[in-house]
């Protein structure tokens, strides 16, 4: 069964790098991987993709037809795409003895899967029938302004709670500069707030508080650094993958099957949700 990693992260942090690094890491190593674009406005998809929602959701048009501007645009098209997400699925099933990996690239509006129905209902369809792990991408450089790394800390914390699937921050851009600092401000309190006090504004006060209410989130998740660039620290990235599907099926398992029995009911809370925001 092969195990699928979709790339999440605010825009510009380099997910469509890491996708491609990954890809061509995979390929090294002898791994075969599916690979999905899920991106409507992107020019040329930089990796082979083997499903891509240029060829079923036209971009232009979506802006056209409903006079959306480009965000609007992006999330409807990704909620049409959702509501064929079933047909992706079964793609991918129809393959999963001949892939290692599904790697799924998305656009950097986070809110789609932060918040949106669409994302929930593709992340749902997905983890229903494969282990999947939700990778975080934060840029690093720019995780070193205390108040940056608080929102991205909060968008991760979100999808965590929203999706209900493990999550796993990478850290990339290492090679501008090191991770190190992130880790530790995510298990010292202390050293957050020393940062934190030196770019005080009105901002901090609340990225403190916010701080001490992540104590728990920073318990218990998988973090790491990576150069989508440079290619280090993918070597150790297939090890934290591996520790995410142990968890996807210890801890997360029995509440995605519970979800999908709703679902079969007629009771899915995703879907109606999703159908509400079409109304
Ligand atoms: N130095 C350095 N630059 C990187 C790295 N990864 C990505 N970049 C650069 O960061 C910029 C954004 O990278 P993308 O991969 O397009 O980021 P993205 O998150 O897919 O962007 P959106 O799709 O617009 O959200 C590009 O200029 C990349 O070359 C890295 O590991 N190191």
């Amino acid at each position: 069964m092969p195990i699928v990693l979709i790339v999440l992260g605010m825009a510009g942090s380099g997910k469509t790098t890491f996708v491609q690094r990954l890809v061509s890491q995979m390929s090294m190593e002898g791994k075969r991987t599916y690979n999905v674009n899920l991106d409507p406005a992107v020019l040329e998809v930089k990796f082979p993709a083997s499903i891509d929602i240029r060829d079923s959701v036209k971009y232009k048009n979506i802006m056209k037809s409903y006079k959306l501007g480009p965000n609007g645009a992006i999330l409807t098209c990704l909620n049409i795409f959702a509501a064929q997400f079933d047909q992706v699925v079964k793609l991918i099933e129809a393959k999963k003895d001949d892939i290692d990996y599904v790697i799924i690239d998305t656009p950097g509006q986070i809110e789609a899967f932060s918040q949106s129905a669409s994302g929930q209902i593709i992340t749902d369809s997905l983890a229903c029938t494969f282990p999947c792990i939700n990778l975080y991408i934060a840029d690093t450089v720019r995780c070193e302004n205390p108040n940056t790394f608080m929102s991205n800390m909060f968008y991760a914390l979100s999808i965590l709670y929203k999706s209900k699937i493990p999550l796993l921050i990478c850290f990339n851009k290492i090679d501008v500069l090191d991770h190190s600092f992130a880790l530790e401000w995510m298990k010292d309190f202390e050293q957050f707030d020393q940062n934190l006090s030196k770019v005080d504004t009105y901002l901090s006060s609340l990225s403190r508080s916010l701080s001490l209410v992540l104590e728990e989130f920073y318990k218990n998740i998988e973090a790491c650094g990576v150069s989508a660039g440079t290619g280090k620290g993918f070597d150790k990235l297939e090890l934290k993958f591996e520790k995410c599907k142990q968890e996807y099926y210890d801890v997360f398992y029995l509440e995605i099957q519970k979800k999908l029995k709703e679902k079969q009911d007629g009771q899915g809370v995703a879907m109606s949700a999703f159908e509400d925001q079409l109304k």
